[in-house]
């Protein structure tokens, strides 16, 4: 039985749940294979389970809080690939001001995982009466719903011992106006701890500020970054679903305050402890104009237990960037005008961005190069059509003594002007497409590596099956013209302007290689995007893409 979403409904005390949860998950992670929503009912335990208390509210203590945080941190060392969703709407400071507010499940749910002979028992004497009563506290439930029991939560004989007592059970303070902040990019556990915190917080209205802009740009491999509107559809998705009864503000920011330093009636900002000293930056600011101090609340740091030892030791969409590099960014698409075989990778890049490394470590790995670059040699060697139109073009003064094109003359005119490298590219690129199409016509199967600086600005991308990427940044680049090329810092920056930036290149293509580190870091990357193509070229001949 293998369910791609479960609901799980934990009876036990919280402070016993607390201590169980890596193997709770553990068990789940067997049965449930994508999304496990997570509901804590330990008044299901004590008292007799009918169909109208299936969804009982829960105090919120400082025991819950913890047993929250210990969710969202055992994941990623048990199943980081189950999406835990634990919901909150039920857990309030008041439980005697609660009334039911059904749960929207955004997948469907086709499994029941609980902990609680009484469910089970409910279950074995009527499943179509216990799902019908389910229905009226969770939506989306499958009219197919299985269960399955929970067994390393021991149903309650072990659990006599954990009655919530003590300061941990001491209800904890909700405030109306929460708000926090973040890039949330690639949205994971850590992002979660934070979301969920917060909205337990939150009594009312939770403004969530959104980061975009320069400010992203400070951060490592932020050409990666899912654009803003995808950031804030996860984040509002996620939150909607753990607590409908609160009201989501997600807001753009461009600096690291936002609305903090706007919105007078906030009262406590959630941080997480690397960004705590912002959270003090934020207080001083709002002293300055008035405002009164916001309460701040530190959530500590999800460890990444699937961290490499390059990586940091917390869960950090920097890390999850730099894992994506060599993976499929982009969906390949459809190009019904080629053959499956041989399989055609455009291989694109800035000028000094490491695509001579990438395609000599595919051509090692076994892939056909065709090097454009000296395609374009041969297209205007003299006696060719290219010749006498450069020549008419540009004037004998790009003409050697050898009666060749010196390129060396021809690049600075090119490069310091648009037109005229518009020019020279309407003359040279028709007579490299119909070279490349002759030596591709040449092989009949394997992968053929297509490496040709500006593909994408030739619209050649038709030529190719996927498109792949070298990148190092602004400042890298500029340094390796200089020193390779022996131009200087302003004809560097120049030749970079003369193309497509980064972030346009690499949203256009479908795999992306950053050269930016060691070798090895490269030639890591690489192997990783090869492994994953002859995957890809193998349903490709199943057909299965
Ligand atoms: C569609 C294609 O990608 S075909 C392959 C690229 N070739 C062309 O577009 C043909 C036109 N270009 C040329 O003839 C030559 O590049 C010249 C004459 C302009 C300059 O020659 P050179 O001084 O020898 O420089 P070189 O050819 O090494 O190019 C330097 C950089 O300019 C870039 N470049 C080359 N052609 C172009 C172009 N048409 N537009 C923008 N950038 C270009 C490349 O990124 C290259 O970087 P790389 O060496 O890291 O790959």
């Amino acid at each position: 039985m293998l369910a791609k979403t479960g609901l799980l409904i934990l009876t036990q005390p919280i402070s016993y749940v607390k201590t169980l949860i890596p193997k709770v998950i553990a068990e789940a992670s067997v049965v449930v294979s994508e999304t496990l929503y997570v509901c804590l009912q330990p008044a299901l335990q004590s008292q007799h389970v009918t169909h109208s208390s299936l969804l009982q509210p829960l105090t919120l203590t400082q025991e819950v809080e913890s047993c929250l945080a210990s969710f969202y941190r055992s994941v990623s060392g048990v199943c980081h690939t189950l999406d835990v969703k634990v919901l909150l709407a039920h857990i309030c400071s008041n439980t005697a001001q609660y009334s039911v507010t059904p749960y929207s499940l955004q997948k469907p749910v086709s499994l029941l995982l609980s902990d609680s002979l009484i469910v089970k028992d409910l279950w074995q004497k009527n499943p179509v009466h216990l799902t019908g009563a389910l229905k009226s506290a969770f939506s989306n439930l499958d009219s197919n719903l299985d269960f399955h029991f929970v067994k390393s939560s021991g149903d309650g004989q072990a659990s006599e011992n954990f009655s919530e007592t003590g300061s941990s059970s001491e209800p904890v303070v909700i405030y109306p106006n929460v708000v926090l902040g973040g890039t949330f990019d690639r949205l994971h556990d850590g992002h979660k701890l934070l979301l969920s915190q917060s909205s337990l917080l939150c009594g009312k209205k939770l403004t969530i500020g959104i980061t975009d802009g320069e400010v992203n740009k400070k951060k490592l491999l932020w050409e990666l970054m899912q654009p803003y509107p995808l950031r804030e559809q996860q984040v509002v998705s996620f939150v909607s679903e753990i607590k409908p009864t609160i009201t989501l503000e997600p807001v753009q920011i461009f600096d690291p305050f936002g609305p903090t330093i706007t919105d007078p009636d906030l009262q406590c900002l959630v941080v997480s402890q690397e960004t705590s000293a912002g959270g003090e930056a934020v207080n001083r600011e709002r002293l300055k104009v008035g405002f009164p101090c916001l309460k701040m609340v530190a959530i500590d740091l999800v460890d990444d237990a699937c961290r490499s030892a390059d990586e940091e030791e917390k869960i950090s969409s920097s890390s999850l960037r730099k894992r994506a590099l060599g993976t499929l960014l982009h969906p390949i698409p459809s190009r019904p005008n080629l053959p499956p075989s041989p399989y055609i990778v455009g291989v694109v890049g800035g000028i000094a961005s490491g695509k001579t490394r990438l395609c000599s470590v595919l051509g090692s790995l076994g892939a056909k190069i065709i090097d454009c670059d000296l395609l374009g040699h041969r297209a205007y060697v003299k006696g060719t059509d290219a010749h006498r139109q450069i020549v008419e073009e540009f004037g004998e003064i790009v003409v050697g003594e050898d009666g060749e094109i010196n390129r060396q003359k021809l690049g600075p005119i090119v490069f310091s002007d648009k037109s005229r490298l518009s020019k020279l590219n309407s003359i040279v690129w028709p007579a490299i497409c119909s070279l490349a199409e002759k030596e591709i016509k040449q092989t009949t199967s394997g992968v053929i590596v297509l490496e040709a600086a500006v593909l994408l600005e030739a619209g050649w991308d038709s030529m190719v099956h996927e498109v792949w990427t070298t990148f190092v940044t602004r400042e890298e680049a500029v340094k390796r013209i200089m020193t390779r090329n022996g131009l200087s810092q302003e004809a560097a920056e120049k030749r970079i302007d003369s193309q497509l930036s980064n972030i346009d290149r690499i949203q256009k293509c479908n795999v992306a290689i950053c050269t930016q580190w060691e070798v090895q870091v490269t030639d890591k990357q690489i192997k990783k995007a090869w492994a994953l193509l002859q995957t890809r070229i193998k349903s490709l001949a199943q057909n299965k893409l």
